[in-house]
């Protein structure tokens, strides 16, 4: 097994087209072709289609992985157990209240399972997954870890995945996680539409998060028997199936492509703020997009709120108070939210609906609106983020059950909130 302090080597770029041979093997790659009558070193040729095979180029996504054996050596898919994961998206009520999770947060928020909708998912372990990989029929998987790392082996190689990091692992591509002690994080989950950089519009050519600092493992394989031991889970219509097969499916000697997995560390996030006067919209902060068919309408934004400066005049400076038509699911790598000094804890989860009104607490009122504006650091050493969807998120049954997790007093922090009305003193 490996271990997580040897050196990992990644190629950068967003959605670039790359091309990785495993060192033990050069020359793995066909030259000229995909399909040679016979591939280099006795390889099978395999294609990965993340996208209809006519989609127009700037989203047609596929890879060539060269393979000891290919995916289709295995034993018939069987249903399996599947714990608290479901896709019943009418299990509870409906509840249009604003909602908060005590770490361990318990909202898990799916939505329909078309080719149009997301999933939140919350996970918590301490076990790695021996002789196992999974991979996701139904969609992409964000992953935001939040406590302890992850060293994730996929199909393209290896990526250690640390807290304030995050990694995509796309529709089909079979992974297999290390762990190394108590491990926590978020899942984003999009059905019918692959991650994207956001639009830059008048921002220009650069920005947000830069295509470079986006990083893609190299080629790597294990050449290993596992007589029918190895467990191959697929996660199918909202469902978990496994099969079983001699060997492990790590077994790509090299692949090229540009449907890949890949990380990004949310350090590198070039900060946009506004430097004159109010208060700009969190889309200044999005890493990434799953857009929807609508334009300028996501499935699902992945947005963070990294530590910036504050130097807007004459501007009550934290979140404003709002109702949006999206679905606003929020999560805590580390540090304080700067709306909510309080009660809003790293691995903790906040649901505001749509249409469901929230804002700063009472206390952050008061402190905003009589700060001193001076140019002042905001959230040093803390990391929010935003799943946004244009999509109604539900709470599972899970979700509620563990519901002592659930901060029954959240709606209290708005309550102090005071009228400061004068129709005599403007
Ligand atoms: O609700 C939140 O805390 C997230 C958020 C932050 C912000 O700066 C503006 C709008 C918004 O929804
Ligand atoms: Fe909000």
């Amino acid at each position: 097994m490996q271990s997580s302090t040897e050196l990992l080597h990644y190629m950068s770029g967003f959605g670039n087209e790359h091309v990785s041979e495993d060192p033990r093997c050069p020359g793995a790659l066909p030259e000229g072709q995909n399909n040679p009558q016979v591939c280099p070193y006795g390889l099978y040729a395999e294609q990965l289609s993340g996208s209809a095979f006519t989609c127009p180029r700037p989203t047609n996504k596929r890879s060539w992985l060269y393979r000891i054996l290919p995916s289709v050596c295995h034993k018939p898919f069987k249903p399996l157990e599947e714990g608290h994961l479901t896709h019943n998206w009418d299990e509870v009520e409906p509840d249009p209240n604003q909602e908060r999770g005590l770490a361990p947060a318990p909202l898990l928020a799916p939505n329909g399972l078309g080719r149009n909708g997301i999933a939140v998912h919350i996970f918590v372990c301490n076990t790695s997954m021996i002789n196992r990989c999974l991979y996701n029929s139904d969609g992409d998987f964000l992953i935001v870890p939040q406590q302890g790392k992850l060293l994730i082996t996929t199909e393209f190689g290896k990526m250690l995945v640390e807290p304030n990091e995050i990694c995509v692992i796309q529709q089909g591509m079979r992974f297999s996680v290390e762990v190394f002690g108590e491990t926590r994080g978020y899942i984003l989950e999009v059905y019918g539409a692959h991650f994207e950089l956001p639009d830059l519009g008048p921002i220009g050519a650069n920005g947000l998060a830069n295509p470079r600092d986006f990083l893609v493992p190299v080629a790597w394989y294990e050449d290993r028997q596992v007589p029918g031991g190895y467990t191959v889970i697929s996660k199918y219509q909202g469902k978990l199936f496994a099969a079983q097969q001699d060997f492990s499916p790590f077994n790509v000697v090299a692949w090229h492509g540009n449907y890949t997995p890949y990380k990004y560390h949310l350090e590198k996030f070039m900060v946009i703020n506004s430097v004159a006067f109010d208060h700009a919209d969190p889309s200044i902060f999005t890493v990434l997009t799953a857009k929807s068919t609508r334009p300028g309408v996501a499935v699902a934004d992945f947005v963070i709120f990294p530590p910036r400066w504050g130097v807007a005049n004459n501007t009550f400076r934290p979140p404003y108070y709002h109702r949006n038509c999206m679905s606003e699911f929020m999560g805590l790598i580390k540090g304080h939210y700067e709306a909510k000094e309080e009660g809003f804890q790293p691995g903790g989860a906040s649901l505001h609906s749509m249409m469901t009104p929230h804002g700063p607490d009472a206390d952050c009122f008061e402190k905003a609106s009589k700060a001193k504006l001076e140019p002042e650091r905001v959230a040093e050493g803390t990391m929010a983020f935003m799943f946004e969807s244009s999509l109604s998120l539900a709470v599972t049954k899970w979700g509620l059950q563990t519901s002592n997790h659930l901060d029954k007093n959240y709606y209290k922090c708005w309550e102090p909130l005071k009228s400061h009305f004068n129709p005599n003193c403007k």
